[in-house]
């Protein structure tokens, strides 16, 4: 018998998650499995944005989900041996007892590939769903030509800081958007061409400061946050300019905002913009991996993470991650 932990959603999100939305509980596992089955046990748990907005789709009582990196303990299961290390979207939980049989093909578990040198915990980031996201829905929806340039809202997180990079890996000039000046100084230092400070500038000021830090106006648009930098970002954006909506954490605690008409733009600048859910690339999920890994090898892209110790700690570092706590990839080691 093995007993675990896991976090239950006990109360619907109002705003900022709080403390009273969260209780641990323990599960109890059998040691014996059935055909197909393996039990797991967690090393590094992922905190992500699309949890905030995700769980209100669910009943009060249910897991709270979430990608984590795991250790086979037992298994019945040729794919998973004893040992091996594997990501799942097990949710936030110590153990685990899965049947890939029962999962969508989208959410299937896969034993890590080799990272070399590089820790596991990448698998929840820059090797994992956020570094494809940033793989696949800057290049394949963005499409960057050479000389263009590229805005990055949310630019010093786990999503943004790899698109950056990647914008800069094929000619583009780039401008960042974070919240503070240490996060701007670190998208500099990965070779990012400006950046803002959008907490610094204000709302009022952004618009001028986006004119200075992309004086040849915005041909890429990858947007991590929404609301008013987003809006101020699209009245600057060029004749067939492109935009990547990948998430709008600017509005994931609160009322969805209301902002001006955009149609104009997207007729006269004959603008196109697409919004995606990165499992829309699941069969091609090696593939981004495999890219990002060999930019890695190659010292070309640089990865950063945030790592809080203790598996009693994922409600404080999901609501340190909404609120900018994280600088790269938020992830939690048991
Ligand atoms: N479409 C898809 O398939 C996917 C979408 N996403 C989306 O990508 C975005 C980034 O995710 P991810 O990289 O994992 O998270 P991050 O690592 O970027 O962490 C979240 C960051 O959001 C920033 N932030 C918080 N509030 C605001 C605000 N009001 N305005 C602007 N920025 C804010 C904070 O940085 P700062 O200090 O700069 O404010 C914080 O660090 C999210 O919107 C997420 O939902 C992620 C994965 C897949
Ligand atoms: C099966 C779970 C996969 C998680 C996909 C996350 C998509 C994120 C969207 C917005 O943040």
């Amino acid at each position: 018998m093995v007993v675990g932990r896991k976090w239950v959603y006990v109360k619907p999100f109002d705003g900022l998650p709080k403390d009273e939305n969260f209780r641990l509980e323990e599960e109890v596992f059998s040691d014996e499995l059935k055909e197909n089955e393996f039990l797991t046990e967690a090393e590094f748990l992922s905190v992500d944005p699309y949890m905030r907005p995700y769980m209100s789709s669910y009943p009060v009582g249910t897991s709270m989900i979430g990608g984590q990196v795991a250790k086979v303990t037992a298994s019945r299961h040729p794919n998973f041996p004893v040992g091996a290390y594997v990501f799942g979207n097990f949710g936030w939980r110590t153990h685990c007892l899965v049947d890939p049989r029962k999962l969508p093909a989208e959410s299937q578990p896969y034993v890590l590939p080799s990272f070399g040198r590089h820790p596991r915990s990448l698998a929840l980031g820059v090797l994992g769903m956020p570094g494809n996201t940033a793989y696949f829905g800057f290049l394949e929806l963005c499409q960057p030509k050479e000389g263009e340039t590229v805005v990055v809202s949310g630019a010093a997180g786990a999503v943004g800081s790899i698109v950056g990079q990647i914008a800069k890996l094929k000619g583009c000039t780039v401008v960042g958007v974070a919240g503070t000046d240490e996060k701007c100084a670190w998208l500099r230092e990965l070779g990012f061409d400006a950046t803002i400070n959008y907490r610094a500038v204000g709302e009022s000021g952004f618009a001028e400061a986006l004119k200075k830090a992309a004086p040849k106006g915005v041909d890429c648009y990858f947007d991590n946050v929404g609301g008013y930098i987003s809006v101020a970002v699209l009245l600057q954006m060029n004749l067939y300019g492109r935009i990547s909506v990948c998430g709008t954490i600017s509005n994931y605690n609160e009322a969805r905002a209301q902002v001006a008409d955009p149609q104009r733009e997207f007729v006269f600048k004959q603008l196109r913009q697409e919004g995606f859910i990165v499992t829309r690339w699941h069969k091609r999920w090696m593939e981004g991996i495999e890219a990002n890994l060999r930019w890695i090898e190659e010292g070309k892209l640089t990865y950063q993470e945030t790592v809080t110790k203790g598996f009693e700690r994922m409600p404080e570092a999901f609501v340190s991650m909404l609120t900018g706590g994280n600088t790269g990839k938020a992830v939690v080691k048991v």
